[in-house]
This record gives C-alpha cells, sequence and structure tokens, in this order.
C-alpha cells in the first residue's frame, strides 16, 4: 500500500475494536474513519504556545534564595516587598518611568542586566503564578503584582 502521507494535523491510528484503520486530529482528539485530505482544524484558540515578558522582582526574607545582585541579605518582609512593587508598578503605570529603567536598577532577578527581560517561554518553563500571569497578558500590559516562591513580580507582556 503506498505511503499515504497525511496532511499537517492528523494521526493514522488503528482501532483495536474493528480492525479498522482511523484518523485522529491531534488538535482536537476528535477522531474520524474517512482519510482526511485537509490539515486538521485547531478548534477553539488555545493561545500561544509561548510568550516573551520583561518582569521586575522585588525578593524578601521569606523568598526562596533571599540574596540578589543588589543585596547579599535581603531582610524587608514580604508585606514591604509589596508596597515597593506597587510603588513601582504606579510609577510605571503614570509613565514616571519606563518599566526596563526601574527593572534595571530595582529587580532582584539577575534578568536585571537586560531590564528584565526572561526571553521566550512556554507553559512549564516559570513558576506556576508567573506563568498564569504571563500568559493571561495581552501584549504590551502590564500585570498586577504577582507572588511566587521567589518574591513579588510585575510583569510586562512584550511578545
Ligand atoms: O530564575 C531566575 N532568576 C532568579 C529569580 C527569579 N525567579 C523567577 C520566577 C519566575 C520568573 C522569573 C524569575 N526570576 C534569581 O536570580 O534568583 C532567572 C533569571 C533569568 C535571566 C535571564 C533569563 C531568564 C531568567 S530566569
Amino acid at each position: 500500500m503506498a505511503d499515504e502521507t497525511l496532511p499537517v494535523g492528523w494521526e493514522k491510528r488503528l482501532s483495536r475494536s474493528t480492525g479498522q484503520h482511523y484518523y485522529l486530529n491531534i488538535y482536537t482528539k476528535e477522531s474520524q474513519w474517512d482519510a482526511p485530505s485537509e490539515p486538521a482544524e485547531r478548534g477553539q484558540s488555545s493561545g500561544p504556545d509561548q510568550v516573551q515578558c520583561s518582569h521586575l522582582l522585588v525578593k524578601h526574607k521569606d523568598s526562596r534564595r533571599p540574596s540578589s545582585w543588589r543585596e547579599e541579605v535581603i531582610t524587608r518582609s514580604k508585606e514591604e516587598a509589596l508596597e515597593l512593587v506597587k510603588m513601582y508598578r504606579e510609577q510605571i503605570a503614570q509613565g514616571k518611568a519606563s518599566f526596563a529603567e526601574l527593572a534595571t536598577k530595582y529587580s532582584d532577578c539577575s534578568s536585571a542586566k537586560r531590564g528584565g527581560d526572561l526571553g521566550p517561554f512556554g507553559k512549564g518553563a516559570m513558576q506556576k503564578p508567573f506563568e498564569d500571569s504571563a500568559f493571561s497578558l495581552k501584549v504590551g500590559e502590564l500585570s498586577d503584582p504577582v507572588f511566587t516562591d521567589s518574591g513579588v513580580h510585575i510583569i510586562l507582556r512584550t511578545v
């Protein structure tokens, strides 16, 4: 039987109950008996595979690693970290400072050297609260404060 090249997004499977082949849409997991002639529909828009974000992180004494390029031993409380993040967010939202300028000066993440840029990432790469916020943002949107084991973040989606 000639090698069957399927349109993108389909897989050929064997039905255990009938011994017949069927075709599975790998996006929607729907199946059909007839060989497809068109690329598989992607179904509901599942959002982007990757996003690119910059962030400004303020660590606190209970952070996973309470140390950074800025401060060898970080002793501020989580509440104090949140007040700082809210103050930075307000300055950015009012146009008094750019995100990159404040991240470069004040972020406790080593990405501060890149204006807070983390580069592109997919799901599973970052701590879940950070991922959930990043993938919920529109391009250009600034998050509310986000809490992870690393500390308190604001996130700017750039791509
Ligand atoms: O995990 C990092 N840095 C940690 C702090 C931290 N914790 C994070 C949690 C989520 C997203 C970014 C985060 N950055 C540290 O310096 O203690 C990363 C630094 C950089 C630098 C460039 C690109 C990606 C990354 S991820």
